[in-house]
């Protein structure tokens, strides 16, 4: 069994942890948090053993009823590998720690490139892994981008990508974010940070894209246009979304046209937490012009996507499984992910 220690219990994190707990191969050893919050109590509530940053706070957790098993330290010492989930750049500020412990490790896509020098995605790029330290699942829009992209060129060849990311403006959660009343160019200026981060895992794409923030909690909406290589039809380009295990169709038949009724259709199918873990890639809007000019719409949930490709990095960076395909089902299978469709 691979023991994983989840360093940060938040939206991501928590998540990690119950796919990790979910794998026949791994178990958690531990999950970290550096205070008392509602969190805190599910990790209780799921026998996650709990560490925390720092021990002068161990007294106010035990107050609240919450066991401490120690400091993070510690649990980084009892883990093989280390799935950091810190708010961005803190696992930046991490990595010396890793290094000092000759400690594998997987960041998240708040941190640059530069923090492992990799960055991953399962269906791309999961053998470059081997031997490696570190590496960084790139950030759920990115992930969204890169599932697509690739398999768009594996099957056409792509020539080039223009793509309009209009982002949710917070988690769920997050009381503290907006905007309420605005759409907020994020960055006005253009490329967003999306199209450079798809090429750390796709560098030969030649790609640019926009992106604008919008009052919504439940996931990022995609429009995305492909010039491609070699002339195809839609039907052709559907069976490719088809046949890939983490790009689910939203079909025309459910008459679903926005992410709140997705989110609604996620809630029903009983996903952990409404999870949409796979691109869910409007079927109406996939349409091909002229042969060779592809346009779709596509939803990514972005406390969702980043998930199984976390599941995948351990694997990879841990070499315990060489073949990507085979990671790939073990996690699907373990997460109980049959993309929508
Ligand atoms: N949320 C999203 O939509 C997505 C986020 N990401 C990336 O994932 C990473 C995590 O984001 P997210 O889960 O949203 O963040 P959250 O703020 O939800 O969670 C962060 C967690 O880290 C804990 N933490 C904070 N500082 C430390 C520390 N020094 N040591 C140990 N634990 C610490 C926090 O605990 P406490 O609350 O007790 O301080 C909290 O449990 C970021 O890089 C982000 O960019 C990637 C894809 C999507
Ligand atoms: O990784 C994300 O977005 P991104 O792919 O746009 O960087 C998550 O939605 C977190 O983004 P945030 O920086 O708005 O919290």
């Amino acid at each position: 069994m691979i023991k994983v220690a989840i360093n940060g219990y938040g939206t991501i994190g928590k998540r990690v942890a119950d796919a990790v707990a979910a794998q026949p191969d791994m178990e958690v050893i531990g999950v970290s948090k550096t205070s008392v919050s509602a969190e805190a109590y599910i990790a209780k509530e799921r026998g996650y053993p709990l560490y925390i940053a720092d021990l002068s706070k161990k007294p106010a957790f035990e107050k609240a009823g919450l066991e401490v098993a120690g400091d993070v330290d510690a649990m980084l010492k009892a883990a093989d590998i280390v799935v950091d989930a810190t708010p961005g750049g803190v696992g930046e500020k991490n990595r010396p720690i890793y290094e000092k412990l000759g400690k594998k490790a997987i960041f998240q896509g708040g941190e640059d490139h530069e923090v492992a020098g990799f960055s991953f995605n399962a269906h791309a790029n999961y053998n470059e892994a081997a031997g490696k330290q570190f590496a960084r699942v790139v950030s759920c829009n990115s992930t969204g981008l890169v599932r697509i992209i690739h398999a768009m060129d594996q099957a056409f060849g792509v020539a080039r990508v223009r793509a309009v990311m209009v982002r949710r403006g917070a988690d769920p959660d997050d009381i503290k974010r907006g905007p309420i009343d605005a759409i907020v160019l994020n960055p006005a200026t253009i490329p967003s940070h999306h199209g450079p981060d798809v090429k750390t895992v796709l560098p030969q794409i030649d790609i640019v894209t926009l992106a604008m923030i919008v009052p919504t909690t439940f996931m990022h909406m995609h429009t995305i246009q492909m010039d491609l290589k070699k002339e195809t039809t839609r039907e052709e380009v559907l069976k490719v979304f088809e046949d890939h295990s983490r790009i689910g169709l939203v079909r025309k038949a459910t008459g679903i046209k926005s992410n709140a009724e997705l989110r609604e259709y996620t809630q029903d199918l009983g996903r952990p937490r409404t999870d949409l873990w796979e691109n869910g890639v409007f079927e109406e809007s996939v349409s091909v012009l002229n042969g060779k000019e592809f346009y779709c719409f596509q939803a990514i949930h972005q406390e969702a996507d980043v998930i199984p490709e976390n599941i995948d990095c351990i694997r990879a960076l841990m070499g315990t499984v060489k073949d990507p395909q085979e990671s790939i089902r073990m996690t699907n299978k373990a997460l109980g992910l049959v993309a929508i469709g």
